[in-house]
């Protein structure tokens, strides 16, 4: 079985005149947790889009879990972008349990789920009175209702309390060890370092470096110290 989760080839993108991306040809495979670091305004956000069928790109080609058309493969992708939309007025399991419905998914994952990230004791609080660390948690619920195969994240411990970071850190070590394909855009170096399989640098729309953990931290110590070497 092919084992190519995403295959860009000379991907660009611009917005008017200015340059998003420039030409990023990148491979991730299946069972590796890929980071992507840049920094501001670097192209992290546009190659995910793009990814995710959500933006066009101006050139190039890309395959993401063997479909040219991200649409058409929604219940594969578990996307954590902070953009999810949930109704303000009604608790999470309700929130959830519409979501599963859009989604042709059973009640009882929803149970499972709520349990898993750690609501399952919110009861009938309404979305509109939770924390930004329980509106996470209940994102990734719902990123999680279809059992994705890939799953994309941006930022997903920025703003989390401690106890929220090592939630989602640990989720992510659960994801790995579930041979899922885990795609997370940071600026925390030293989280992708203990995470991540593999970590691709973007600089000014264009793959700088991509690597494995491994060979970056034989090469350069840490994460942070490729990254400076790298960009700088
Ligand atoms: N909708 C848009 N219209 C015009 N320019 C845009 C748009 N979205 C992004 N850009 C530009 O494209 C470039 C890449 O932005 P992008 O958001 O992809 O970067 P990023 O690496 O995700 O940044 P950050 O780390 O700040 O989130 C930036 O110069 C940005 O100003």
């Amino acid at each position: 079985m092919d084992s190519t989760v995403i295959k860009t080839e000379r991907l660009s993108k611009f917005y008017g005149s200015e340059k998003a991306l420039d030409n990023v040809s990148i491979e991730i495979n299946k069972g590796e947790i890929i980071g992507i670091v840049g920094p501001n305004g670097s192209g992290k956000s546009t190659l995910i889009n793009i990814l995710l069928g959500l933006r066009k790109p101006s050139s190039g080609n890309f395959t993401i879990l063997g479909s040219t058309s991200p649409d058409t493969i929604q219940s594969q992708i578990g996307v954590v972008m902070d953009q999810s939309c949930f109704y303000l007025r009604v608790s999470a399991k309700a929130n959830l349990v519409i979501s599963a419905k859009t989604k042709g998914v059973g009640e009882e994952r929803v149970e499972e789920l709520l349990k898993l990230v750690g609501l399952d004791h919110t009861g009938a609080k309404r979305f509109q009175d939770f924390s930004y660390g329980m509106r996470k948690r209940l994102e990734i619920a719902d990123a999680l209702l279809t059992d994705p195969e890939l799953i994309i994240m941006d930022e997903p411990t920025n703003g989390l309390d401690p106890q929220g970071i090592i939630f989602v850190r640990n989720l992510i070590r659960q994801f790995k060890e579930e041979g899922k394909t885990v795609i997370i855009a940071s600026h925390y170096m030293e989280e992708l370092e203990k995470l991540c399989t593999g970590i691709i640098f973007l600089k000014d729309g264009a793959v700088a470096l991509q690597d494995t953990t491994e060979n970056l931290l034989r090469d350069h110590f840490s994460i942070e110290k490729a990254f400076t070497s790298t960009i700088y």
